[in-house]
């Protein structure tokens, strides 16, 4: 009814190419976001992992920020990992001197908030918007969510060990962020999730906001 539609990977930095396959297989068409003009032309986009002090030197150099928080502000939908969610949090507990962020979600992120020694690790998440199985995070240098404000639901938190009970997932409208990057595991449920949150926004921004909301038509695996 509203066509495929079309999801922007930000492409200043970080692992775009694992993101655009994750969003191909997941029924969308894709193209990479380094231009302002680009900004325009997407329904929603997807802020990869990385480094989020340089991604946020580079989108100011590129004259991206001013673009990217007009449509964050006017709703667009955006999925932020790890550093993607740095970028979409409205506060930063632990910032480089003059870091920004795009902001957007009311949240406080730490980062690289598991520690130095623990720089990358992998956990079993139970994700109850994703269905039954467990979701394999892998954490990379990740953040955390530190806070949250009412409007921002809670997806997932740690499960085991010292961090037990950090947020590590979340939600506020139609931005969405993992402190764990799925797009490198093969389960692209989290993306699929994604697609699905920009096909809601887009059917209710074409009027369609009598009724349920369309069914999912695609076989899930
Ligand atoms: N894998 C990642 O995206 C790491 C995030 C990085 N530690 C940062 O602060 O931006």
């Amino acid at each position: 009814m509203t066509g495929i539609p079309l999801i922007g990977v930000l492409a200043v930095q970080g692992d775009v190419r694992e993101h655009v396959v994750a969003l191909a297989t997941s029924g969308a068409r894709t193209m990479t976001v380094r231009r302002p003009e680009e900004v325009a032309q997407v329904d929603a986009l997807v802020i990869p992992g990385g480094e989020s002090t340089t991604m946020d030197k580079l989108v100011r150099a590129f004259d991206l920020q001013a673009p990217l928080r007009e449509r964050i502000a006017a709703g667009m939908p955006v999925y932020g990992s790890c550093a993607g969610m740095i970028m979409l949090a409205d506060r930063i507990a632990d910032a480089r001197p003059d870091q920004q962020t795009l902001g957007g979600l009311d949240i406080t992120v730490r980062r690289n908030a598991f520690g130095r020694q623990v720089d990358s690790f992998e956990e079993d998440l139970h994700i109850r918007e994703l269905g039954g199985e467990p979701v394999r995070a892998v954490f990379i240098r990740a953040p955390w969510v530190e806070d949250a404000g009412e409007s921002v639901k809670v997806l997932a938190r740690v499960e085991h060990g010292p961090a037990a009970g950090r947020i590590v997932a979340a939600r506020q409208g139609d931005l969405l962020v993992t402190s764990f990057h799925p797009e490198v595991t093969g389960d692209h449920r989290v993306h699929q999730f994604f697609v699905d949150i920009v096909r809601q926004h887009t059917a209710t921004a074409h009027g369609a906001t009598t009724g349920p909301a369309a069914p999912d038509q695609r076989e899930r695996s």
